[in-house]
């Protein structure tokens, strides 16, 4: 009959994303810790800041907003696809 059929829900907790406060991500904000808020995600790019082809200018606003500067016209398409590699979580609001 389905009745009293356990609906079993889908594990979702890989989904969730974990959130920040902007305070939580200026604690962030040096070369060996570094992340960068862009359009509200985050992202911990602290192996990522010795290999930045555009130097240490990834750091001018380490552990705050870098949305600026990343949509620049200094980067190459494919950076929006590698930055991805990097994301840990959303801005809590
Ligand atoms: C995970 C990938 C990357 C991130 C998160 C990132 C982030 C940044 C940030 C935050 C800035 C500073 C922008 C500003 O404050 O005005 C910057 C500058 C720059 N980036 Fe990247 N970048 C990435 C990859 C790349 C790649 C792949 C290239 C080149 C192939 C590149 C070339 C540059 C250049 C040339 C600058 C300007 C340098 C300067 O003005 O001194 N970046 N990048």
């Amino acid at each position: 009959s389905g009745k009293g059929k356990v609906v079993q829900a889908k594990p979702r907790s890989a989904e969730v994303p974990k959130m920040y406060t902007k305070a939580e991500v200026a604690l962030h904000n040096k070369r060996s810790d570094c992340w960068l808020i862009l359009k509200d995600k985050i992202f911990d790019v602290t192996s990522y800041v010795e290999e930045h082809p555009g130097g240490d200018s990834i750091l001018n606003n380490a552990g705050d907003d870098s949305t600026e500067g990343f949509y620049g016209p200094q980067h190459p398409g494919g950076v929006f696809q590698l930055v991805e590699d990097f994301y840990i979580g959303d801005l809590k609001k």
